[in-house]
C-alpha cells in the first residue's frame, strides 16, 4: 500500500489540461443527468452512448489517479481530490488559495448535483468541503495530518447556485495534533456552516 502514496504518474501541461477538460465535460454531464427532462427512451439511448465512452476510457487504466505538479517547487498536487481536483468530475472543484498567514480561502458556487434539502447544499457535502479546507489549513502549519475529529455546526441553510466563501485557519499545534477552525458564508456574508477539526500527523504515512 505504501506505493499508493509514492508511485503516482505525474501529469503536466497539455496532458493535465486535456484530462481537466474531460472532467469538466463529465461534471456538466452529471448536472445534466440530474436535471434532464428527456423521455425514458432518449435516456436509454444516451446511457448506451455513455457506456461506449466509458469503455473507451477504460481501454487504458492507471493503478492510481495521477498527481500534478505546481510551480517551481514541483510539489505534488492531488488533482483527482474529490473537493479540489480538476481531474475529478465529482469535485465542484473548489480552488483554494493559501495566504502567507496560513489562511485557506476559496469562492465557489455549488450546482444542483449537490442538493440536500430542496434548493440547499447537502450537509455531507458542506462537511466534505470543510474537511478539505481545515486539512489544508493544518498542513499550512508545516505538519499535515489525518482527520481525527470534525465537528460541523449548521447555522443556516447553505444555498445552491450562488457564490459562497469558505475560509479556515489553524489555531494551534500540540505535538502531533493540529487544530483548525473555519466557516462557509453565503453571498450576504452570513455564516451558514462553522466547523472545527483536529488532525493527527501519523507516525508512519497512511497505508505504509
Ligand atoms: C503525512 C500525511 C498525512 C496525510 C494527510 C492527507 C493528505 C496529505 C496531503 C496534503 C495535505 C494537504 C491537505 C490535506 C487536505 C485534506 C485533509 C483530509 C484528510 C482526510 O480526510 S483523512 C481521512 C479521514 N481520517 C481517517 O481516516 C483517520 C483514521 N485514523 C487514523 O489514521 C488514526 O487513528 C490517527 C492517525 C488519526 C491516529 O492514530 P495514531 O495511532 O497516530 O494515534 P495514537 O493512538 O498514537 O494517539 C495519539 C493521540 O491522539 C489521540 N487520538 C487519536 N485518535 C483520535 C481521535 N480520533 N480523536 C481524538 N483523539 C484522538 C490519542 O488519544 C492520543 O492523544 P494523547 O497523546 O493526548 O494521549
Amino acid at each position: 500500500m505504501r506505493e499508493a502514496f509514492v508511485d503516482r504518474d505525474i501529469l503536466t501541461g497539455d496532458d493535465e489540461a486535456g484530462m481537466a477538460a474531460l472532467a469538466a465535460e463529465v461534471r456538466a454531464l452529471t448536472e445534466a443527468v440530474v436535471r434532464t427532462g428527456v423521455a425514458s427512451a432518449e435516456a436509454a439511448s444516451v446511457a448506451a452512448e455513455v457506456a461506449a465512452l466509458t469503455a473507451r476510457l477504460k481501454a487504458t487504466r492507471r493503478v492510481h489517479p495521477p498527481y500534478g505538479t505546481v510551480g517551481e517547487s514541483g510539489m505534488e498536487r492531488q488533482i483527482a481530490n474529490p473537493v479540489t481536483g480538476h481531474l475529478n468530475p465529482i469535485a465542484p472543484p473548489v480552488d483554494f488559495k493559501v495566504s502567507e498567514e496560513g489562511i485557506v480561502r476559496a469562492e465557489f458556487t455549488l450546482p444542483t448535483v449537490y442538493e440536500g434539502p430542496p434548493t440547499f447544499v447537502h450537509g455531507g457535502v458542506s462537511a466534505m468541503i470543510m474537511d478539505q479546507v481545515l486539512g489544508m489549513a493544518a498542513a499550512a502549519t508545516g505538519t499535515a495530518g489525518m482527520t481525527a475529529t470534525l465537528e460541523t455546526r449548521y447555522r443556516r441553510p447553505t444555498p445552491l447556485g450562488v457564490p459562497l466563501t469558505v475560509e479556515a485557519k489553524a489555531s494551534r499545534v500540540e505535538g502531533r495534533k493540529i487544530y483548525a477552525d473555519g466557516t462557509i458564508c453565503g453571498p450576504d456574508g452570513r455564516v451558514t456552516v462553522e466547523a472545527s477539526a483536529m488532525f493527527i500527523a501519523p507516525q508512519t504515512r497512511p497505508g505504509a
